[in-house]
C-alpha cells in the first residue's frame, strides 16, 4: 500500500481552505426569541440611552448629596419627605435644598437629586422628615442615564454569536427582531460497506454509523444546521450521486471514512471527477488525521474525515471547526480554552502535530490535563474527554508539569 507523501500542516491546510472557499451568506431578520445560537449580520446600536433615565440601585430616599455631608449617628441631618416615587412612575416634581424622597430599587430619580441613602442609614423623624445618619457621595447608589450604553453606541458588533448575553442586551434595548446570517447548512456523509443505520440488529462485520453523530452534534454546537445524507457503500457511482446531492443543497460538505490509500477509498477520485478545483491536499501532518482530504467542486468545500471516529472528530475540531467558524461570518473563531498541568509526558514527532485528548480535574486553583491515551478507532477517550491538546509541529512532546493549553469541546 502506498504512503501517502506531501503532508502539509493544518495551518497550511487551514490557509488552502480558506483561500479557495467563501460562502456569500444570507441575512434574515428573525424574532429575538429564535436568536440564540446564531450570528448577527449587523451591527447592532443602542437606539437610545440605557438606562434611559437615572435609577436607584436600592431602596431608601432620593437626596442631592451635598444636603447629607456631615450626617452621623449622633448628629443626623433632617430632610423634609416629599412623598414616594412609585415603580414605573415618572416623578413630575424637582426636589428643593433639604428635601428628600421616598424611592425604591430600580425607581427613577427626580430632578434636583443626584444620589440615593439606603433606608437602612435614615430614620423616620416625624410624618414629614427623616433623619439621614450617613452621608453619601454624588452618583452613589445610582444608574446613571446612558451608563450601561450611551444612545448611538455600538453595543454588539456584526459576526457576534448571540449568547443568552447577547439575547439579554438585545431584549433591554428594544429589539424585538435582529438581522442575523442564515446558519450554514452543513452535508455529512459517511462511507463503507460495513456501516448500518443506529437501529440496526448488527449483523458479523457491520458497525454503527458513529461519526454521522458525532458530527450532527458539533454541528448543533456551532450554531449551523446539520443535513445527514445517510450512509454511502463503497460503490464510486454511489459516492458520486451522494456528494453531488449533498452540494445541491448544503453550504460545505463533511465526508468521512474512505479517505486513505484502500482499494476501496475511492473519495479522491470522486472529488476529483466531479469538478474544480477537485482535490486540493490529502494527507495532513497530524495524529490522528493523517489521511485528511480537502477541496471541492465549484465554490463549495468538501473535507474528507478519517473514518476512525476519534480521528474523525479530532480532524473537526482541528480543522473544521475553524474553517466552519470562517465560512459563517463569525467575527472570531469560537474556540474555549482553558490552562492545565500536564500529568504525563506526551511525545511526538518533529514535522507532525499530534492531538491528544485530555480529561480536565480540579486540583486546589488549577486544572489538571490527563491524556486518554487509546487508538483512534475507539469512542471511549472521545466520551471521557473534555478538550484536547496540541502538541506542536517543532516539539518532541511536552511533559509532565507543563502548562498546557486545552481547547475545549
Ligand atoms: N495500511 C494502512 N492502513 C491504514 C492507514 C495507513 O496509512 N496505511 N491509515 C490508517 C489511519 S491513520 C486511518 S485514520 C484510517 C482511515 O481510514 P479511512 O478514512 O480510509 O476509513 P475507512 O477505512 O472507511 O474506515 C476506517 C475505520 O473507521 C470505521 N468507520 C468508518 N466510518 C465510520 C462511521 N461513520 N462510524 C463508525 N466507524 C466508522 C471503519 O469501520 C474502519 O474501522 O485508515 C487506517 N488504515
Ligand atoms: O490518522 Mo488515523 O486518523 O491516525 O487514526
Amino acid at each position: 500500500m502506498k504512503d501517502l507523501l506531501n503532508l502539509i500542516t493544518p495551518e497550511e491546510a487551514l490557509y488552502l481552505l480558506k483561500s479557495n472557499f467563501n460562502v456569500s451568506l444570507k441575512a434574515a431578520e428573525i424574532e429575538l426569541s429564535q436568536a440564540f445560537g446564531k450570528i448577527l449580520a449587523k451591527p447592532v446600536e443602542a437606539q437610545e440611552n440605557l438606562p434611559p433615565f437615572s435609577r436607584s440601585t436600592v431602596d431608601g430616599y432620593a437626596v442631592f448629596a451635598e444636603d447629607t455631608f456631615g450626617a452621623t449617628e449622633t448628629f443626623p441631618v433632617l430632610l423634609k419627605l416629599r412623598g414616594e416615587i412609585g415603580m414605573g412612575e415618572v416623578p413630575e416634581f424637582t426636589l428643593g435644598p433639604g428635601e428628600a424622597v421616598r424611592i425604591f430599587t430600580g425607581g427613577a430619580l427626580p430632578e434636583g437629586t443626584d444620589s440615593v441613602v439606603m433606608v437602612e442609614h435614615t430614620e423616620q423623624f416625624d410624618e414629614e422628615t427623616i433623619a439621614v445618619m450617613r452621608p453619601v457621595a454624588p452618583g452613589e447608589n445610582v444608574i446613571a442615564a446612558g451608563e450601561d450604553f450611551k444612545e448611538g453606541e455600538v453595543v454588539l458588533e456584526k459576526g457576534t454569536r448571540i449568547r443568552a448575553q447577547e439575547l439579554g442586551v438585545l431584549a433591554a434595548l428594544g429589539y424585538g427582531r435582529v438581522t442575523v446570517y442564515k446558519p450554514l447548512k452543513v452535508g455529512i456523509i459517511s462511507t463503507g460497506d460495513e456501516l448500518v443505520p443506529v437501529e440496526t440488529k448488527l449483523k458479523p462485520g457491520q458497525i454503527r454509523d458513529t461519526n454521522a453523530y458525532l458530527l450532527v452534534g458539533r454541528i448543533l454546537d456551532l450554531g449551523m444546521q446539520p443535513v445527514y445524507f445517510g450512509i454511502v457503500p463503497d460503490k464510486f457511482e454511489e459516492l458520486m450521486k451522494a456528494i453531488k446531492a449533498a452540494l445541491s443543497e448544503t453550504d460545505i460538505v463533511l465526508l468521512s471514512g474512505g479517505t486513505s490509500m484502500g482499494v476501496k477509498d475511492m473519495v479522491v477520485d470522486a472529488i476529483n471527477s466531479l469538478g474544480t478545483p477537485g482535490v486540493l491536499f490529502h494527507g495532513l501532518a497530524i495524529k490522528p488525521g493523517k489521511p485528511t482530504i480537502g477541496g471541492g467542486i465549484n465554490g463549495k468545500p468538501i473535507l474528507g474525515l478519517p473514518g476512525h471516529p476519534a480521528s474523525a472528530l479530532m480532524v473537526f475540531e482541528r480543522i473544521g471547526v475553524p474553517f466552519l467558524s470562517y465560512l459563517s461570518g463569525l467575527k472570531s473563531s469560537y474556540e474555549p480554552r482553558v490552562k492545565a498541568t500536564l500529568t504525563i509526558n506526551l511525545p511526538s514527532k518533529t514535522g507532525q502535530e499530534d492531538l491528544y485528548r485530555v480529561m480536565l480535574t480540579q486540583k486546589e486553583q488549577n486544572y489538571l490535563a490527563m491524556p486518554l491515551l487509546g487508538k483512534s478507532g475507539l469512542i471511549n477517550t472521545l466520551t471521557r474527554a473534555d478538550g484536547y491538546v496540541i502538541v506542536p509541529l517543532d516539539l518532541e512532546g511536552l511533559h509532565a508539569g507543563e502548562e498546557v493549553e486545552v481547547i475545549l469541546f
